[in-house]
């Protein structure tokens, strides 16, 4: 992405009335429950000073919005006056210890960055950037897939470096990255400028969700042939053996099975996108405590 080439980022989830501060109230509709995709802002990459400004003063005409329906409007995530409640006192312990640091979500294909990441962007008041839906963006096209059939996927994957560390650059951002980013070393060190947080499914669950979005949107699943079930679960299968230990360079591990065990629940699909959220926020705040016991620890010993 050249400086001079005026790109567009869209962030989808900045749904705040106030200016990308702390959002005091307001940020779910307890009579409905769900939470409803409702703004975007767009900005511009290759011109910084536009886009800083733009982050900083957020959206002013944004409504506040109380349900979160994602965008294919298929699916509705229901949450309790509880949840949400813990949701919002969870996200200003781990506010302050941010201190504008961006969350960075790693995962596989379908482990809910998006979802989640949307989630956590409200609650804490920050821009919510899909780097996929930047590459597309920063490319001209309208999806990944057309990336990958019409130059190819290493083309995608400068691109995507490329937004990553664009990224870098700014604060107070939730950034779902796209499932191959943790391949690259390089991209590593742009998402170690915030904390990085890896969503770990299940492949069966994995599987399960994509198989019911399908997977036209997803090019390295739809080469398989088979039910859409099989086919995801095969190529989801290959990749992760080829990514090893990839997600595990993530600051906070996120691991639904636990989560799920933790809950007396048996399948993760019992799990909710707000579930999941709450437990992100539990272990960032343990990461950034941690990390401050040990610096606190060497200053007194050296
Ligand atoms: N906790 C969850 N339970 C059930 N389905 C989920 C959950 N989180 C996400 N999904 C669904 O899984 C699919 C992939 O989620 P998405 O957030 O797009 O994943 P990613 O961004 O990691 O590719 C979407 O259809 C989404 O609605
Ligand atoms: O795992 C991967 O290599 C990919 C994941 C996709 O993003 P999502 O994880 O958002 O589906 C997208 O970047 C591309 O299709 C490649």
């Amino acid at each position: 992405m050249e400086n001079s080439v005026a790109l567009s980022l869209q962030s989808r989830a900045l749904i705040g009335s106030e200016k990308l501060g702390r959002r005091e109230s307001g940020f779910v509709r307890f009579g409905n429950g769900v939470f409803e995709e409702k703004a975007f802002q767009t900005i511009r990459v290759g011109d910084q000073r536009s886009k800083r400004a733009s982050i900083r003063s957020g959206i002013p005409d944004a409504k506040i919005s109380c349900c979160c329906k994602k965008s294919t409007g298929h699916e509705n995530f229901h949450i309790s006056v509880d949840e949400a409640l813990i949701l919002k006192r969870k996200s200003e312990d781990v506010f302050s210890y941010l201190n504008g640091r961006c969350i960075y979500l790693v995962g596989m294909m379908g482990s809910g960055k998006s979802t989640v990441g949307k989630i956590l962007a409200e609650v804490l008041g920050y821009s919510f950037f899909d780097s996929d839906k930047l590459v597309e963006q920063s490319v001209g096209m309208p999806s990944v897939a057309q990336i990958f059939e019409v130059y190819s996927e290493a083309f995608f994957r400068d691109n995507e470096s490329e937004v990553l560390r664009e990224l870098s650059t700014m604060r107070r951002l939730v950034v779902a990255t796209g499932g191959g980013a943790v391949i690259r070393p390089i991209n590593w060190r742009y998402m170690k400028q915030g904390i990085t947080v890896w969503l770990d499914v299940p492949l069966e669950a994995l599987a399960r969700r994509i198989a019911a979005v399908g997977t036209a949107s997803r090019p390295l699943l739809h080469e398989e042939s088979g039910d859409p079930y099989t086919k995801a679960f095969a190529r989801l299968t290959a990749l992760a053996e080829q990514r090893g230990d990839a997600y595990a360079n993530a600051d906070a591990r996120v691991s639904l099975e636990d989560i799920a065990a933790k809950q007396g629940h048996e399948d993760v699909s019992a799990l909710s996108p707000t579930t999941i959220a709450i437990e992100a926020l539990l272990k960032i705040e343990m990461f950034l405590t941690e990390k401050s016991k040990v610096r606190n620890s060497a200053s007194i010993q050296g």
